[in-house]
């Protein structure tokens, strides 16, 4: 064994080869002795499928620990005689459990497990990787947990308690759980109660909708600390300091799936446990300046608005609910009528048309964000709002008004909504489809599961945009901006009990990551990263081998 500054190297047993296993400052390699003799004197490249070379960052190891190396192996006979006969020289042991990447983007947790000839050299090894594991003052030490058991397919406690909770106890993450009773209850603890100086981040067992609560709690939070009022248009948020964790159990988690690029319980868990960051935007959404919502996924009007009224009612049926009420709503076929507002997000890098993507370490996002914090400096940020020439206007009829803060990609379509958009660069995609026959809709609908792009047909538009503002027909030259609920109940019911009349009904419903809102009228404005997840954006390509040798 050699120890220089930075530097353990050791001949430890791995199975029944015996390896040089290196800790440096930033990685933990591991070499088949038997191997590299091989390559050094044909100079062959590794094959590391077959696990004579490994190299991983400590920045992606979970825990160590000293194992009791016992001969009692489960394996075969054969194995057994062998395992028993180098135990005897090497009688100590400790595994180190770390990041795997599996297919589609999955993260596994893997363990290794090495055999030292003596408990000094053992407890060294342990001892160093731990010391260098506190270095890494990004991973969480205490989370607060809730979990919605009725999400999805009603699995969110289940799912916690056997794929995240024994992860974050190998990791040493101390939890505080709480299983919430009705809906809002996390927002509401989150705002009044929870005691947040005390965790490094929250996490949620849930859908979008769940997530959604998690944000509104935090944001309420953090601007009664400032003092902001939200529902000033032009008030400037403040960003949650907490960090917020996302564990898939709900019906479309499109929040996991466009950050992380699945949605699996233990990839979500890993990206929790190893302290990933990643930035996002949130609209607001105000009705008469008052504010209504915060969203971060979808706000969408007419198709979308009215599957989500729709398959309200049909709760109980879990995530299928959403593709029932959107066959029903897709023959239905409603349009409404109004007019688009909209400011162009200008001097940005990126359009919604792009064939680039957001991707862990997105350089459109970084880009972007510091233009914002720029303009948030020099205090220029409403500039625009004061530039009314900047605003367009479209006025039309709609089949869907749709307002993607990111790609919304999920596993019903897995490029999202606008597949381009980006999740931190302070701007949403304004998607436009105008009246169009259903046949044509259809064309529309499916180029989201396909290669096909869902933008290149002449009744869809896309623009990138910093605000927008929606007033639907009957609305507009009112200076009321609303009906009351009572007779937009009614007017909607009259429609929808005729369809033979071929009207449709005046209005809509906003979706807004899943909740209904109250108004149809609404003004919506993107704020740059005003969250971040434990995630850390879309990895471009599984780690290939030819990464390895690179990094060693
Ligand atoms: C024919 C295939 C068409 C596939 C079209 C799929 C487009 C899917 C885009 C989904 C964007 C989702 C944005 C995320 C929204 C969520 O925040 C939000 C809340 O999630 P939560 O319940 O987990 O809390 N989810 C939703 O609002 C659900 C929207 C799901 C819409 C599914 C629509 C299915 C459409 C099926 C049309 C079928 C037509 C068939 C004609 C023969
Ligand atoms: N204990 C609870 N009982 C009833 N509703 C709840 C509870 N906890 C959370 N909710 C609400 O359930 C709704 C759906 O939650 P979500 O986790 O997003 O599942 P899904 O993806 O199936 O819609 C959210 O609006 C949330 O506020
Ligand atoms: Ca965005």
């Amino acid at each position: 064994m050699e120890k220089q500054t930075g530097l353990l190297l050791s001949h430890l047993l791995l199975k029944n080869s015996v390896f040089e296993v290196t800790l440096n400052c930033s990685h933990l390699v591991w070499k088949d002795l038997a191997t590299k003799k091989k390559q050094t004197s044909n100079s062959i490249h590794h094959t590391f499928k077959d696990g004579s070379f490994k190299c991983i960052p400590v920045s992606e190891i979970i825990a160590v620990q000293e194992t009791e190396v016992d001969a009692g192996s489960k394996d075969d006979g054969k194995w057994q005689k062998m395992s028993l006969k180098a135990n005897e020289s090497y009688p100590f042991g400790f595994t180190v459990s770390y990041v795997e990447r599996a297919s589609r983007h999955c993260w596994r947790c893997a363990d290794v497990t090495f055999h030292c000839p003596n408990g000094t050299l053992c407890l060294q090894w342990v001892q160093t990787i731990q010391e260098r594991l506190a270095l890494l003052t990004n991973r969480p030490k205490s989370l607060l947990v809730y979990i919605n058991p009725y999400g999805g397919k009603r699995q969110g406690k289940r799912i916690y308690e056997k794929r995240v909770a024994p992860l974050f106890s190998r990791a040493s993450i101390s939890t505080h759980v709480i299983v919430t009773e009705y809906a809002n209850h996390a927002r509401d603890h989150l705002r009044t109660t929870a005691d947040l100086d005390k965790y490094d981040g929250v996490v949620c067992v849930g859908g979008d909708g769940m997530f959604s609560e998690i944000v509104h709690g935090l944001m309420a939070r953090t601007q009664m600390e400032f003092g902001v009022d939200p529902n000033f248009p032009n008030a400037k948020l403040m960003p949650c300091q907490l960090r917020i964790g996302v564990i898939p159990a709900g019906s479309t988690d499109c929040i996991c799936y466009a950050t992380m690029g699945t949605n699996d319980p233990v990839t979500s868990s890993l990206h929790i446990i190893i302290g990933d960051s990643q930035p996002m935007d949130i609209c607001t959404v105000h009705h008469n300046n008052t504010f209504l919502r915060y969203s971060v996924s979808l706000l969408g009007y007419g198709f979308y608005g009215d599957v989500l009224t729709d398959s309200e009612r049909k709760r109980w049926m879990g995530p299928a609910r959403y593709d029932i009420s959107g066959f029903k709503t897709f023959l239905t076929h409603h349009h409404y009528e109004g007019t688009v507002s909209f400011l162009p997000a200008t001097n940005i890098l990126g359009t919604p048309r792009d064939k680039t993507r957001c991707t862990a370490g997105c350089y459109i996002c970084q880009h972007n964000s510091q233009i914002h914090s720029v303009k948030k400096l020099e205090n220029k940020e409403d500039e625009d709002i004061s530039d009314s020439g900047e605003w367009k206007v479209i006025r039309g009829k709609f089949l869907a008004i749709n307002a993607a803060n990111m790609s919304c990609a999920c596993p019903r379509s897995p490029k999202g909504l606008s597949p381009a958009a980006h999740l931190a660069d302070g701007t949403a995609d304004l998607i436009l489809v105008r009246k169009c026959s259903r046949f044509n809709f259809l064309r529309h609908l499916l180029r989201h599961a396909n290669k096909d792009d869902q933008f290149d047909l002449t009744f869809v538009e896309v623009h990138r945009v910093k605000q927008f503002r929606f007033t639907p027909r009957h609305c507009e030259g009112d200076s009321e901006l609303n009906l009351t609920e009572s007779g937009k109940r009614l007017f909607s019911h009259i429609c929808k009990d005729h369809p033979a009349c071929g009207c449709s009904p005046a209005y809509s419903n906003w979706n807004c990551d899943g909740e209904i809102l109250p108004h149809a009228a609404i003004d919506v404005r993107v704020h740059c990263q005003l969250i971040k997840l434990f995630a850390r954006g879309i990895e471009e390509q599984p780690i290939f081998e030819s990464f390895h040798t690179s990094a060693v």
